[in-house]
């Protein structure tokens, strides 16, 4: 049985009135489960209408490999709630990076913040990138994004995960906003701020939570918001969009964060977003409702139309508790855009050595050789190369986990191709490919680092060299083959035990 806080349960009450005894009920319940397939994994992908075409013939196939039955999560175009007997997450599709395991209403906010290829996206807040993945998915490796995340741990594995989705157009920071607001004024398209809150929507799953919450901490969360807040509008475009979301209830860092967010801020207006017929509104008369102070603003409430904010209420959806603000910031000139210093880009007639492994690596491995070697955003970071979205600033001084894809490591007079490149490969883009059958025993020893036999029949192109390991058509990671041997390069730190 969950234990709810007392002062929690309290204020509830007053906010939900009648309602309240349905929503703690909710907690008697069971929580759903939810995964959200990637487009990016898809050569429809590319298309406008993978999210019609691809998506329930995908969901059948994993519906058949998990042994659960998958229904559409309404709100999200490629969500799924799976069964509670499913294990997608030990499962080599997930290894694949064919879908991302998301809670169903966190799903709602890249659905309202709806990136469109080839825009400029910050994800301020980015960790562990389940918002991140979903906006890569929905750019299909057009524009840029940047998913930056404070935590230096946290943001490692933000970066692991947007390898494993296979995001080519992608860069991970681990940044304070403000330090990363001078590097980017006025820069993109769209942001999220799905902000560190005190987790109030999160209780029924997370024990942690619920222990360190206090009203105190919804105080602390609130402020810090406004500080991350202040940052983002900095960073977004005259007539960008920002999203602002978090999965509390508290009102202070809800309702009345927006508010005073639009106070400080007369650039900015809350959308008049239509939303799934599930969602709730955010509520004029919570702006000022706080666990202290109870001093409602209706008026002001009423002034910036906070009744545009939704609230994803676990009682009255099957998902947990969110709440999700669509900001725009209002057209004007800005500052226009600024020139910006281009990174210190490889040249083909200083880096010869570079360009030559890198070429001769290319032609032996991708059927488009071409197409990538004409690509001119190439950095070496010591021997490291990179190959960057175009869009990206010079970053000197910035803290960069990852400058954009990694292609691989440069060794004495040869190339030896990164994880993640593999993981951005569709089996059709290389020349040499080895399929396993995700139900077989061969890809589980492939994902615990073996060398395996290669079976002729499964293999196509040539005998020797670097070769594309798939299961059932996704990419998985690389081998190397030699007399019938294909050698293990299934990263260390991902090795299944
Ligand atoms: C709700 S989580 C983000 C979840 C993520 N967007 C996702 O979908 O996977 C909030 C993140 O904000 C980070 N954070 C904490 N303090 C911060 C600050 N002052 N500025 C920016 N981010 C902060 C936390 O480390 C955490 O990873």
């Amino acid at each position: 049985m969950i234990i709810l806080p007392e002062a929690f349960k309290v204020r509830m009450r007053e906010l939900l009135g009648d309602e309240y005894d349905r929503f703690e009920a909710s907690y008697e319940k069971e929580r759903v489960q939810g995964l959200r397939f990637n487009s990016l994994k898809s050569e429809e992908g590319k298309e406008e209408d993978w999210e019609q075409g691809s998506v329930p013939k995908l969901a059948a196939l994993v519906e058949k490999r998990l042994g659960t039955e998958l229904s559409p999560v309404l709100w999200a175009k490629e969500g799924y709630y799976y069964g509670a007997e499913a294990r997608p997450g030990k499962h080599p599709y997930h290894e694949a990076g064919l879908y991302y395991i998301q809670e169903p209403s966190a799903m709602a906010v890249v659905e309202l913040l709806d990136p469109r290829p080839g825009e400029r996206v910050l994800d301020l807040c980015a960790a562990p990138g389940g918002k991140s993945s979903h906006i890569a998915s929905r750019l299909k490796g057009q524009g840029f994004l940047l998913s930056n995340e404070i935590h230096p741990a946290r943001a490692r594995i933000l970066s692991q995960n947007m390898e494993r989705m296979g995001v080519k157009n992608g860069v991970v920071t681990n940044e304070e906003p403000g330090r990363l607001a001078e590097y980017f004024p006025e820069f993109f398209d769209r942001i999220v701020v799905d902000a560190p809150c005190s987790g109030e929507g999160m209780f029924r799953k997370d024990e942690e939570a619920r222990s360190q919450w206090s009203p105190d901490h919804v105080k602390m969360c609130a402020a810090r918001q406004g500080q991350i807040l202040d940052q983002a509008a900095r960073m977004i475009r005259p007539g960008g969009r920002l999203v602002y979301s978090t999965c509390t209830f508290a009102p202070e860092e809800n309702e009345q964060a927006i508010l005073d967010f639009l106070e400080r801020h007369e650039e900015f207006s809350l959308e008049d977003e239509k939303g799934c017929e599930k969602f709730s509104h955010g509520k004029r008369e919570w702006a000022g409702f706080g666990y202290d102070e109870k001093k409602p603003r209706e008026e002001k409430g009423d002034y910036y139309h906070i009744e545009r904010t939704f609230r994803l209420l676990p009682h009255r959806l099957e998902g947990e508790g969110h709440f999700i603000a669509v900001l725009k910031r209002r057209e004007d000139p800005g500052m226009g855009e600024p020139r910006r210093k281009s990174p210190a880009y490889l040249e083909h007639g200083k880096d010869r050595e570079v360009f030559a492994c890198l070429e001769s690596f290319l032609k032996e491995t991708l059927k488009d050789w071409k197409v990538w070697f004409k690509r001119r955003e190439y950095v070496m970071f010591k021997d490291q190369l990179y190959l960057l979205p175009p869009q990206m600033p010079d970053f000197k001084g910035m803290r960069v986990l990852r400058p954009g894809l990694h292609l691989g490591t440069m060794k004495k007079n040869r190339f030896e191709p990164s994880h993640a490149l593999a993981l951005t490969l569709l089996p059709g883009e290389a020349k040499n490919v080895y399929e396993m059958a995700s139900d077989g025993r061969e890809v589980i020893s492939y994902l615990k680092g073996e060398a395996l036999a290669c079976q002729p029949e499964q293999l196509t192109g040539a005998e020797k060299g670097w070769v594309l390991m798939c299961t059932d058509g996704w990419s998985l990671g690389w081998c190397k083959l030699t007399g019938g041997i294909l050698k293990n390069h299934y990263p260390k730190g991902l090795r299944w035990m």
